[in-house]
């Protein structure tokens, strides 16, 4: 058929690896992140700073051509593409791939920008265009006979797409877009693609439209790595068909292949940000990468299987790996530290691919005879078609036939799999029919099974109803100890009650206490006043009574005194007259003598009467008093006994309530904690069972579905035992749960029932307490009346007495005023009748006298000069008489006034105590009227005892004074007009 010439290169050639690193992107420089990669393009060595800090390096990689980040397109291109392109020319089947982490350049590299308006290729063109281009300038300018031929194909989750098929033969273009493509060996390791668009182009600008419209169906997506993510891997082929010059009479034409791969970024799926459907894709991406990772390292190991037919990528790269084809990488690496991990698993990657090494054979030279009979093959076809009337342009009709062809050898491979697939459902027929038979065996296992299930399902439902009855028992449990709760907290309330209760009783006992003490004060001041009062009135009484004993003495003694005086004197000058006179003197001495002590022994018997009246009342209030208070005291003692033995009690009774109810609470929690635990527990122990019992029956039906006849019998026992004993461990937990429920019940039973005793005895206490303390109140209290009666009608009598002493005193009084006035008045007309016999007995003796005068003058003269020093004495002596008078007034007025004044303090005291305390009112409104009348008893009686003994001695004195001058005018003459007592008046 046809004649093939092939040239056969001996030598093996390594796998070329280029590596590129490209520049820091806007982001990466923004985020001022560390660069990990040097490239020194120098050396061809890219070294890897791992430790950054101190920018140490770690590891040196050496690739056939590095190029750092600053390199230009074109310098790549030239430097290592370009080479590769020549080879192509010149008949070899060359690959180019682009290999690296996502978002490192691989698209940039592989296809950079395409062209500029004006056709020429910009600056970052990459290989493709230019390979393009070098190739159509070399064609041209060999001025040869060419053809090219591109394909474009997307391999995307391990499906073939085809980037060239023209959009108007498909019926939808999403089909013939979309269109599944299958790869088909030609049983000499070369892998054909089936139904793949070939397109003649004849200029460089028709590929890059070509190539435009196929990067644009291209899928691409955005992700956090790479804005415009490819997520497929895709192979730019061109196939260059040059005529060759004659070998004498046969044209050879010279066939060349260039692949130019661009495939997917490899992807740290976290890091790329990949969700759901790019999740998906980069998995499948990575798979595809594994499997050419493997690829690789199995040629690199020269292992025996190459696992090319793992994946769609490696099958179609498989003669540009360990094949025939002449290889390039080109690994892109990111020099960002962030990247470190991928950029050193892509320089691993690289690395070992440099070692793989491939077998370049040029494609053999066809005939041009051959190719001219295998057109007109195609034209005769193309008649044949003619002849059905239907014309299809030759290409077209070349893919049909192709796509006929792989149909022809899918129908085969179908008609093998189809009788493979016969004896496999025979096979499974088999297997069915057996299976059948099992299924029967197991469905009267399962029957078995079901019934003991529905005896666990019973057994199960016993147990929740038992589980039901338990929790409306533990409700009950719970309804009876919030009653019990609500009961102890009424209990707690009813014992505050009483405390409060108790706490007030004992304020008010202290209440008492304090009146009863400020009672017994009062009545100490009032004993004390009344002692004070009775030992001043003795004290006043005593000095009253010296007092009127010394001026009565001094009366005397003057009035000797003077009776001396005028004795002498009258002994001395009228001695015969002067007898009568004296015996005038003696009997008004001895009348006024009489008198005075007719008066002392009245106001002795008055002052004794009154003082005896005043002892007795004094004695009586005393005695009244102390009894009061013995009986106060005793009473006091009687309810302060009674209190403290209430207050003791309760106290007792209280901290025994308050232990009971600390302990009835205590039990209460302990009650709680246990029925919550038995509750948590139980319900703990239903849910494992349940979820134990559901994971066991799945488990198990599952693996019954595998096994029954083996596992049925021990699923049965291991279902009755797993039952019997979660029903035992249940009832265990419920029988030892209610144990301690009845336990714990029991326990709070008799706490209640002790406590109930106690509460009891406790009330019988209080209760007997309570009626002692109230009989000894009471009879305290009619004690304390009859005592106040008692008191009330002493003082009654008191008051009595003392108004009979004061009326006593009154009469007395009077009659005595009575007595001495007629007294005085007796005694005044018995001093003027002396008078008048002493005037006419002067008379008789002046006569005497004159006669003689003369004799007695000197005697006279003597006699005045004592008259006139008798007359000085008795001055000096009036004069101190009055003096001691007023003395004794003065001080009879202080004591009155301190006595006044003490009433009134007392009264004061009096009537401030009982604005306090209305437990002695009896006592200051009788303390009242009978100091008053005390005083007024001693102020009248007083008052007139002085007035009555001065104005009984003036008169007295008087009458005597002008009894002497009488004397003295008889004895001198009243011619001489001398009156020696004129200056006494
Ligand atoms: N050498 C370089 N000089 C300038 N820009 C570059 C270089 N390499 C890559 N780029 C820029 O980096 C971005 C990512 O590049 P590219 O799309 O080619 O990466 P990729 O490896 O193909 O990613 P993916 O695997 O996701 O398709 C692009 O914007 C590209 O222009």
């Amino acid at each position: 058929m046809s004649t093939r010439i092939g040239r056969k290169k001996d030598r093996e050639v390594n796998v070329q690896v280029l590596l590129r690193c490209r520049p820091l992107t806007d982001d990466e420089q923004k985020s001022n992140l560390p660069r990990a990669i040097t490239c020194n393009e120098h050396k061809r060595e890219v070294a890897v700073l791992q430790s950054l800090t101190n920018k140490q390096v770690d590891r040196v990689f050496t690739f056939d051509k590095v190029f750092g980040p600053k390199a230009q397109q074109r310098s790549i291109y030239d430097q290592a593409i370009a080479p590769i392109v020549n080879e192509v020319l010149e008949g070899f089947n060359c690959t180019v791939f682009a290999y690296g982490q996502t978002g490192t350049g691989k698209t940039y590299t592989m296809e950079g920008g395409m062209r500029n308006k004006g056709g020429e290729l910009p600056a970052e063109a990459g290989v493709i265009p230019r390979a393009v281009r070098q190739i159509f300038n070399s064609l041209e300018a060999q001025n040869a006979d060419y053809s090219v031929k591109v394909t474009f194909l997307e391999l995307y989750n391990e499906e073939i797409t085809d980037l060239l098929a023209p959009e108007d033969y498909s019926r939808t273009s999403e089909d013939r877009q979309k269109k599944p493509i299958s790869l088909m060996e030609d049983g000499k390791g070369c892998v054909i693609v089936r139904g793949l668009e070939e397109e003649a182009v004849y200029s460089a600008n028709e590929i890059y439209n070509l190539l435009e419209r196929g990067a644009a169906k291209r899928r691409t997506a955005d992700t956090l790595l790479n804005k415009r993510s490819s997520r497929s891997h895709s192979v730019f082929t061109i196939t260059i068909y040059v005529k060759e010059a004659t070998v004498g009479d046969e044209e050879l034409i010279k066939c060349g292949k260039l692949n130019l791969v661009d495939l997917a970024g490899s992807e740290n799926i976290s890091r790329s940000g990949a969700r759901e459907v790019r999740a998906r894709e980069a998995g499948e991406i990575n798979k595809s990468l594994l499997t050419l990772g493997r690829v690789i390292n199995a040629l690199v190991e020269h292992s025996a299987h190459i696992p090319y037919r793992d994946s769609k990528l490696t099958r179609l790269l498989r003669d540009s790996l360990g094949g025939k084809t002449k290889t390039c990488i080109i690994a892109t690496v990111s020099p960002s530290a962030h990247c470190l991990e991928e950029t050193l698993s892509t320089l691993d990657y690289a690395y070992r691919a440099k070692n793989i090494k491939n077998k370049p054979e040029a494609n053999q030279k066809m005939s041009k005879a051959v190719l001219l009979k295998d057109l007109y093959l195609e034209i005769e076809r193309d008649e044949t078609r003619e002849k059905n009337g239907v014309y299809i342009p030759f290409e077209r009709h070349a893919q049909d036939e192709a796509e006929k062809k792989a149909k022809n050898e899918k129908l085969e491979q179908l008609e093998i799999d189809l009788n493979l697939s016969e004896k496999q459902v025979d096979k499974y027929r088999e297997l069915y029919l057996t299976e059948q038979e099992q299924k029967l065996d197991l469905d009267s296992e399962l029957k078995c099974c079901k019934l003991s299930l529905e005896n666990s399902n019973k057994a199960l439902e016993d147990l929740q109803e038992n589980h039901r009855v338990a929790i409306s028992t533990l409700k009950e449990k719970e309804f009876i100890i919030s009653k019990l709760l609500h009961t102890e907290n009424s209990l707690i309330d009813r014992a505050k009650e009483l405390r409060a209760n108790l706490q007030n009783a004992s304020e008010d006992i202290s209440a008492l206490f304090t009146k009863l003490d400020q009672k017994n004060k009062l009545e100490a001041e009032n004993q004390g006043l009344l002692l004070t009062f009775g030992s001043q009135l003795d004290q006043s009484l005593k000095d009253l009574h010296k007092t009127i004993l010394g001026s009565v003495s001094q009366q005397q003694q003057q009035l000797r005194c003077m009776e001396e005086h005028v004795s002498s004197f009258l002994a001395k000058i009228y001695t015969s007259g002067m007898t009568t006179l004296n015996g005038l003197a003696n009997s008004l001495q001895a009348k006024a003598s009489l008198d005075l002590e007719q008066m002392k022994s009245t106001m002795s018997s008055q002052i004794s009467a009154l003082d005896n009246e005043a002892k007795d009342v004094i004695c009586d209030i005393q005695s009244t008093l102390h009894e009061q208070k013995q009986l106060l005291d005793f009473s006091c003692r009687k309810q302060e006994e009674g209190l403290h033995r209430s207050m003791v009690s309760a106290e007792v009774i209280s901290r025994a309530t308050i232990d009971f109810f600390n302990e009835l609470s205590h039990r209460a929690s302990e009650l709680t904690t246990i029925l919550q635990e038995s509750q948590i527990d139980k319900s703990h122990q239903l849910a494992t069972f349940e979820k134990m019992f559901k994971e066991e029956a799945a488990r198990e039906e599952e693996h019954a579905m595998e096994k029954i006849a083996a596992i049925l019998s021990s699923l049965t026992a291991k279902k009755t035992a797993m039952v019997s004993e979660v029903s035992r461990n249940i009832e265990d937990s419920t029988t030892q749960g209610n144990k301690r429920l009845l336990q714990e019940i029991s326990s709070m039973q008799q706490v209640s029932g002790d406590a109930k005793e106690e509460l009891n005895v406790y009330l019988e206490k209080v209760k007997t307490h309570f009626l002692e303390d109230t009989f000894t109140s009471a009879e305290a209290r009619a004690t304390m009346e009859s005592c106040l009666q008692d008191c009330t009608n002493k003082v009654n009598y008191s008051q009595q007495q003392w108004e009979n002493a004061q009326l006593s005193i009154n009469h007395l009084n009077k009659s005595s005023i009575a007595e001495i006035t007629s007294t005085v008045n007796t005694k005044t007309c018995a001093n003027q009748a002396a008078h008048e016999e002493l005037v006419s007995t002067s008379s008789s003796i002046t006569a005497e006298f004159d006669a003689k005068a003369c004799d007695t003058m000197g005697a006279v003269n003597d006699s005045l000069m004592l008259d006139q020093e008798a007359k000085k004495e008795i001055d000096s002596m009036s004069i101190l008489c009055l003096d001691q008078l007023s003395c004794i007034r003065e001080k009879h007025t202080d004591s009155i006034t301190n006595i006044r004044n003490q009433a009134e303090q007392c009264l004061r005291k009096d009537y401030l105590v009982d604005q306090h305390t209305s437990t002695t009112p009896k006592m200051k409104v009788i303390a009242v009227p009978s100091l008053a009348s005390i005083e007024e008893m001693r102020t009248s009686p007083m008052g007139d005892l002085t007035e009555k003994i001065t104005s009984e001695n003036r008169p007295r004195c008087g009458s005597m004074e002008s009894k002497i001058h009488q004397q003295q005018e008889a004895c001198f003459g009243a011619s001489q007009n001398r009156t020696p007592f004129a200056d006494v008046n």
